[in-house]
């Protein structure tokens, strides 16, 4: 089986932030992911991370004002220069934390508008080129239009062709089994195809986005299958429990 990294943007949210680290180390993750980590120092995240013993894969550049209905400036020809300050930021805190992985989000915008298009592939060029040297990689993720309407990269088909058109080495799909569900189904030929290009894997049951094995699709099945085609990163758990998260952790154990 994989393993599995917690998001602690979604899971053991009884919690603040800061205290869901050493939570998620009980409760057996060695690893955890997060959305958005700018609200406390990079410091702090990097002390709560050493204590509990865990390794944090992957967080998200800042998708600029969240409240206001951003999400995500890599596709907004506008917001350039807040984009390019947003990966000197995520930079800073991933070598605090020894995170290798970024999540560029794209924002709301057209794909059909050919400027939006320029400004997404220049974003990733830009992030990619800061990133490099630094061993970092950088995802894209397709998210279902149902969730979050108008956003630029709904679509699993052009989020491969960008990541080949741009061929950067270190410019990787963030392969969402719940948003791929949603928007194309086709799960498992679906990895089967885009593994070459796959630097991230996140699970949640489909519709409800809850524990796995709680919706319409054979989630163990999926993580089988990872297994089989030989992916060897994380699985973020990127999943809101159907009660407390401890209580729903019976899915990990049947796993394990
Ligand atoms: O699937 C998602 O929503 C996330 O992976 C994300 O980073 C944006 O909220
Ligand atoms: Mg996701």
């Amino acid at each position: 089986m994989p393993r599995f990294a917690a998001n602690l943007s979604l899971m053991f949210t009884e919690r603040p932030l800061l205290d869901r680290f050493a939570a998620a180390a009980d409760a057996g993750f060695a690893a955890v992911e997060l959305q958005f980590p700018y609200e406390h120092p990079a410091d702090a995240i990097a002390s709560r991370l050493a204590a509990a013993g865990l390794e944090l894969t992957l967080f998200n550049l800042s998708p600029g004002d969240w409240a206001a209905g951003d999400r995500g400036l890599a596709a907004l020809p506008l917001r350039r220069d807040e984009f390019r300050a947003s990966v000197a930021t995520a930079l800073a805190y991933a070598e605090a934390t020894g995170t290798r992985k970024l999540h560029a989000m794209a924002g709301i915008a057209s794909r059909a508008d050919p400027q939006a298009q320029a400004a997404y592939r220049d974003a990733l060029r830009y992030a990619c080129e800061q990133a490099g040297p630094r061993g970092v990689e950088i995802m894209i993720e397709p998210i279902n239009v149902r969730d979050m309407p108008g956003y630029f990269l709904d679509d699993f088909a052009a989020a491969a062709e960008i990541i080949r058109g741009l061929a950067l080495p270190n410019l990787k799909l963030q392969f969402d089994v719940y948003h791929r569900q949603i928007l194309h189904g086709d799960v498992l030929r679906g990895l089967e195809a885009l593994l070459p290009i796959i630097g991230h894997v996140q699970t949640a049951s489909v519709p409800g986005r809850n524990e796995p094995g709680a919706g319409e699709l054979d989630d163990l099945r999926i993580f089988r299958a990872l297994d089989e085609l030989g992916y060897g990163g994380w699985v973020g758990c990127e999943y809101r429990p159907l009660g407390r998260t401890e209580d729903g952790l019976g899915w990990l154990q049947r796993v394990a």
